[in-house]
């Protein structure tokens, strides 16, 4: 049966005040994504290893410069990086994922944080995994390293976040199932 969604995250600010890593506010300006999911499309997508079609309106901010490829773009390489956690291999045969971001890139506006915000969603839907806000921030810490930003995009309004250490039973797993591109740090 298709399926059809949207998932909007907001820019923010960080780093405020004496805050560093620890405050940040959601912004009234939202990255959106319009999922469809359409196994009776399964051969629209083929194309992509992942089945995910990617596209972004023209008046995006990195309309022409973000990558396409499910396992390249920033939205779509995390919610694989939570799939494949949760051994699921793929996005379902015939998804489609439309975004429209008016975050510029790079400017301090958050906008990877909203895009791995977005990505990890992208992921909890697509394959229904229940996780909560609180969880899905753990998946994002994974990429994005810094809490501050995400916690603002994950939760909105105003937000003090901190690491907390981890137990030695959550220490346990530590195989990355993408490889070295798990980390914000190696992805380019
Ligand atoms: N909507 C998006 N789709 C795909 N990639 C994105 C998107 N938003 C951000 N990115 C990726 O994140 C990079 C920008 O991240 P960077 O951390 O440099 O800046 P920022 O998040 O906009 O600002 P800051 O972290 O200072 O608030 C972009 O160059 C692009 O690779
Ligand atoms: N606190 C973060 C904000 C951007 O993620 C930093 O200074 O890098």
């Amino acid at each position: 049966m298709a399926r059809a969604f949207k998932i909007k995250v907001p820019a923010s600010s960080a780093n405020i005040g004496p805050g560093y890593d620890v405050l940040g506010v959601g912004l009234s300006l939202f990255l959106e994504l319009e999922v469809t999911i359409d196994s009776s499309l399964a051969h629209e997508t083929n194309d992509d290893p992942n089945n995910c079609i990617l596209s972004y309106t023209k008046e995006s901010e990195g309309y022409s410069t973000v990558p396409l490829r499910s396992d390249a773009n920033l939205i779509t390489r995390t919610a694989l990086y939570v799939l494949r956690c949760n051994n699921i291999r793929n996005f379902p045969s015939g998804t489609k994922v439309h975004v429209s971001n008016p975050i510029p890139l790079g400017r301090g506006l958050g906008s990877s944080g909203a895009a791995v915000v977005a990505g990890v969603i992208l992921a909890n839907e697509v394959a229904q995994l229940g996780f909560s806000k609180q969880r899905m921030l753990d998946y994002c810490l994974m990429i994005e390293r810094h809490p501050d930003n995400i916690t603002a995009a994950m939760m909105g309004g105003f937000c003090g976040s901190f690491l907390r250490d981890l137990t030695p039973q959550e220490m346990g797993k530590t195989r990355n199932p993408i490889g070295r591109g798990a980390s914000r740090t190696f992805w380019g």
